[in-house]
């Protein structure tokens, strides 16, 4: 796809209008490869339009297609295309990689599963260690520890009990949890250490749970037993890591009234947390008629600590609020960002730069100052292949007169509308080569 940028410019400090967001790439992601071990009982709704839930949807169809995955009497899965490699490119998914590192090698074929070149420099190891102490034999195709992989048919299960290290990627644990159930002996994860992005582990066991799935979770022991899924629909809920971009355009406006329907208090997605967070920015969130309408009301902005560890895909959408307005607060849980899209905190360093803005990093603690804080009449935003980068910068623009962002396309990833939505709103987005 060719890359442009986009040139944003907003009169006026409001916000007024409604949204509607598409389905969290979290939950969409999870409801495909449910409904992909669910023989046909488990359906999706609301498919997210996210770039790589669509293409996670196509990969699983044209995988699947001429096979069910059916148990053997040797405990191996039933297929008839064990001697064809084919080669699967997941692009920047890492969610769907992960996922697809545990799902592909019940599929009992022979596949190289490969990405972006960010893609293979984000670790696979742990979860591949992990296939292989349960019966899949992986080979690492280039580096080891990294994609691509090449997964070999004739998985026959070694064991059911797994320890796993959770400070890396709760996905990895995620991918293991969406096959335990289709696993002959089950399965008995033993987490190791700490659990980073904890929410989305129970986000994983709430829609194993919708699909019928029973499991326990005992101290650090989560364990699935081998059992069907139940015939039902998963209704993907609209995307609250998305809506923590309105959140930001509210933050930063005199004021806001913005209507997100199909958003609920009571969603499977720990990003939700950030009407709580957004509530020290005046930000009030009011749950009625299907949705959240947030109003913005003038008010100092009293707290200094903001842990990312359970939502670190708002990170870089409240890093930016808080270098726009110059509110020097505190973050921690910030670890995991440098293997997402990009290293993420550099990237926060050094577009930060830009406004005068550094996120001085002391061990664990990164802390925002603004000493030296300067919104220029113009601004270019690099944006390193990452969604995200470009939508937690975007709404700068209601400070900053123009402000191009580098490579529009980027936001597909998990949020195709992201600029004609911005237009609703009074923002006005030109692209240029
Ligand atoms: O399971 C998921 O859907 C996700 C888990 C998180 O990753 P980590 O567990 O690697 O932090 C998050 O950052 C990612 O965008 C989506
Ligand atoms: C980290 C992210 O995605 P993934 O790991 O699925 O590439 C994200 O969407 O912020």
């Amino acid at each position: 796809m060719a890359k442009h940028n986009i040139v944003l410019t907003k009169q006026g400090k409001t916000a007024n209008g409604t949204i509607q967001l598409t389905g969290s790439k979290s939950e969409c992601n999870r409801a495909l490869i449910i409904e992909a071990l669910s023989d046909g009982k488990v359906k999706v709704e609301n498919m997210s339009d996210a770039a790589d839930a669509v293409l996670l949807r196509d990969i699983l169809k044209s995988e699947i297609r001429e096979q069910r995955l059916e148990i053997s009497q040797t405990n191996s899965l039933i297929s008839d295309h064990q001697s064809q490699i084919s080669t699967i490119d997941i692009g920047p998914a890492g969610t769907a990689m992960r996922f697809l590192t545990a799902f592909l090698p019940l599929l009992n074929k022979n596949i190289v599963l490969t990405g972006s070149e960010r893609m293979q420099q984000r670790p696979i190891g742990i979860l591949v260690d992990a296939m292989r102490k349960l019966g899949a034999t992986i080979d690492y195709e280039k580096k080891d520890g990294y994609p691509p992989i090449n997964i070999h048919p004739g998985f026959e299960q070694q064991t059911n009990v797994i320890e796993i290290k959770g400070n890396i990627s709760s996905q990895y644990i995620t991918a293991l949890l969406l096959i335990a159930a289709k696993l002959p002996q089950g399965l008995e994860l033993h987490i190791q250490g700490e659990l980073t992005s904890k929410p989305y582990v129970e986000m994983t066991l709430a829609m194993l749970n919708q699909a019928g799935i029973r499991h326990t979770w005992a101290d650090n022991v989560i364990a699935i037993q081998h059992q069907d899924f139940a015939e039902t629909t998963l209704l993907v809920e609209p995307d609250w890591s998305a809506a923590s971009y309105w959140y930001a355009i509210a933050a930063l406006s005199d004021e806001a009234e913005l209507f997100l329907p199909g958003l609920t208090s009571y969603s499977l997605q720990g990003d939700s947390v950030i009407t709580e967070i957004m509530a020290n920015f005046g930000i009030t969130s009011v749950f009625k008629d299907g949705g959240v309408y947030l109003t913005k009301e003038a008010k100092p902005i009293v707290r200094k600590i903001f842990d990312m560890k359970e939502c670190p895909d708002l990170a870089q959408t409240v890093i930016v609020v808080c270098a726009a307005l110059g509110h020097e607060a505190t973050f921690t849980g910030l670890e995991t960002l440098k293997i997402k899209e990009t290293d993420r905190v550099l990237a926060l360093q050094t577009e930060l730069a830009k406004i005068g803005v550094k996120l001085i990093e002391k061990g664990q603690v990164y802390k925002l100052d603004c000493s030296e804080r300067n919104l220029p009449q113009r601004m270019f935003i690099s944006t390193y292949d990452d969604h995200r980068m470009a939508m937690a910068f975007a709404p700068l623009a209601i400070l900053i007169p123009e402000l191009e962002v580098e490579d529009a396309e980027v936001v597909c990833k998990s949020y195709p509308a992201f600029w004609s939505d911005l237009e609703k709103v009074g923002f006005r987005s030109e692209k240029v080569a």
